[in-house]
């Protein structure tokens, strides 16, 4: 059932590709400033979830709604503007620009046409660049070219540009991948500061870092929704030890 506190709801989304069934009959509910994670073996449907709520993909059935909105009839685009933002694993920095130069040109993205006539000037951009490098622990490498970051910091720059276009909710398909631990530790100190401000969607392999951010974990199996709740409600969910048998990841949820 919906609640007043839904904030993203998928009602009975299935999408085929070509006859296969990549997403059947998924119902998903996330609350307004929720760090959601969401997690299964490989080929579950978790980027193919992403993917329909960013509109990267369409539903071939059901419906998703974010704050009361239907928007699976919606363009990418269109979906972008309402206030979701998506990361994707292949970053999109401008590698020969430096972290500066990147944060201002995602500043810049982020300018509606009411955002254009009312101008808040250089002073202002300014200090959103230092705060939001800040926020992702790039303070001290602004001047610096992106090309030059590590592959952790890098991942946080395009972190970093998705939070200058300020969306609601932030899709992230697993930041962690390539990470050391060191960065993957960083990482889930963001994602902490993060949530509450933004609302979370995390598909992640590393139950280590699942461990450091999670509040609700929503587990995905052949393209359903398997089981739903806190790491060790799912972890000793007998159904989820079965998903994962036989697969790389087993016995890591
Ligand atoms: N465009 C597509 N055309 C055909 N099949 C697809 C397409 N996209 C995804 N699939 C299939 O849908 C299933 C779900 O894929 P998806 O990438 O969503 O899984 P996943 O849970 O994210 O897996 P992983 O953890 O390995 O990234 C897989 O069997 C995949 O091969």
């Amino acid at each position: 059932m919906k609640t007043a506190t839904d904030h993203l709801s998928l009602r009975d989304v299935s999408v085929s590709f070509g006859g296969f069934q990549a997403i059947s009959g998924l119902s998903l509910d996330v609350n307004s400033g929720e760090l959601r994670c969401l997690i299964g073996p490989n080929g579950a449907g978790k980027t193919t979830a992403l993917d329909l709520i960013c509109g990267k993909t369409r539903v071939t059935s059901g419906e998703i709604r974010f704050k009361g909105e239907a928007i699976h009839t919606l363009k990418e685009y269109q979906i972008a503007r309402v206030g979701i933002g998506r990361k994707f694993q292949v970053p999109s920095v401008f590698r020969e620009l430096t972290v500066r130069e990147n944060l201002n040109i995602g500043q810049s993205r982020n300018t509606g046409v009411l955002a254009n006539l009312v101008r808040f000037g250089a002073s202002h951009d300014d200090e959103e660049i230092e705060r939001l490098a800040v926020l992702v622990g790039l303070q001290d490498d602004l001047d610096l070219a992106a090309g030059h970051l590590s592959h952790g910091q890098t991942q946080w720059l395009e972190i970093a540009l998705i939070l200058a276009q300020n969306p609601t909710l932030i899709l992230m398909d697993e930041p962690t991948a390539g990470m050391t631990a060191q960065e993957t530790g960083k990482t889930a100190e963001l994602f902490n500061r993060l949530r509450g401000e933004h609302t979370l969607i995390v598909v992640e392999h590393d139950m280590g870092f699942v461990r450091d951010i999670a509040e609700t974990i929503s587990v995905m199996h052949q393209g359903k929704l398997l089981a739903e709740g806190s790491l060790e409600e799912v972890s000793s969910d007998p159904r989820v030890k079965e998903a994962y048998l036989g697969t790389k990841e087993a016995g890591h949820a």
